[in-house]
């Protein structure tokens, strides 16, 4: 079994999305793991600029003495970037990273299905939506699993693996042998809506910005008092700037959705920001400029 999960892994990783997410699991998936990697975005300026934040960080490990110029040709020559999730049809294993929206997973998983090979483990960087759900919609629900990544990605540590309710062991065991290859830690969580971090951070975060729509404090003093008054690396606020804020919202709204419960409703502020096309550093402007 060990060497038939080892050979899979000598082969190809796919990942769907382009994003922010999806950059850096592809830079694990090349630069840690040392797999071939398929990208597949629907933008295509979104993989040129996936492709130069890759070249950039190779350039930034050289500067570290972490990476010397032949490893980042070797990095870079395993990576081919695509528009068509055809182009999937040799992956081992599918990570998909799209925007957190239930309708558009589910039209990605639709078409992975048809686009990869019937034993291809699809998993989702979903950070609230149910596994067990997406999975209910394809014909593979023992090969569908969640790999929910931390942000960055070559940064953090953490994945939480999510297993839906008919992920199999063998998936499960793989997912996990994938995870090691990567040098990540591992999590595992039940598949209920937000798993275990975001359950915890996103009520957190939407704490914070009810407190900034009272009035109870400033943008500045909301962070300095968390960051300064519970020793965490960064404030709830430029945290949410750099998830995203669209991405905050979905999942409140899942949880609020799912749970069923009014202490998860997204805060208006939240949703106008959104509104607005204010959707942190990405856009240039959250709670903070940039
Ligand atoms: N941002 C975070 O901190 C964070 C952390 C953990 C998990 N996640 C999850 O990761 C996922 C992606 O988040 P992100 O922050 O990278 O978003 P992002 O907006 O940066 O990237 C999403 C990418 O998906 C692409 N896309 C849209 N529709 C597509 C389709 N049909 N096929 C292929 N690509 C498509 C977009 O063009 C974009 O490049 C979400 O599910 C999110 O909840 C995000």
């Amino acid at each position: 079994m060990k060497q038939f999960l080892r050979y899979r892994f000598s082969t190809v990783l796919g990942v769907v999305g382009a994003g922010q997410m999806g950059t850096g699991i592809a830079i694990v998936g090349s630069a840690v793991a040392g797999l071939r990697v398929r990208v597949v975005d629907v933008n295509e300026q979104r993989l040129n600029a996936s492709h130069n934040f890759i070249s950039k960080w190779c350039d930034k490990e050289i500067q570290k003495n972490r990476m010397t110029d032949q490893i980042k040709t070797d990095v870079l020559q395993r990576f081919s970037f695509h528009l068509q999730m055809s182009d999937l049809a040799s992956c081992d294993f599918v990570v998909e990273a799209a925007p957190e929206k239930y309708e558009m997973k589910a039209e990605i998983f639709r078409q992975l299905i048809k686009a990869t090979k019937p034993e291809t483990i699809l998993a989702s960087n979903t950070s609230s939506i149910s596994i067990t759900k997406l999975a209910g919609i394809t014909n593979r629900p023992d090969r569908i699993i969640g790999m929910h990544f931390m942000n960055p990605v070559p940064v953090m540590k953490l994945i939480e693996v999510i297993k839906g309710l008919q992920t199999s062991q063998q998936t499960l065991d793989t997912t996990l042998e994938l995870a090691a290859k990567m040098k990540k830690e591992i999590v595992i969580a039940q598949d209920i809506p937000g798993f275990i971090a975001n359950r915890i951070l996103m009520p957190y975060i939407n704490e914070a910005i009810q407190t900034l729509h009272e009035g109870i404090g400033t943008v500045e003093g909301i962070d300095k008092a968390m960051k300064l008054g519970t020793n965490v690396p960064m404030g709830p606020l430029t945290l949410a700037d750099f998830i995203g804020l669209d991405t905050c919202l979905e999942i409140m709204k899942v949880l609020h959705q799912d749970l069923g419960d009014s202490k998860y409703r997204p805060c208006p502020l939240l949703v106008n920001y959104v509104n607005a096309g204010w959707l942190g550093k990405k856009s240039g402007r959250g709670f903070y400029k940039y």
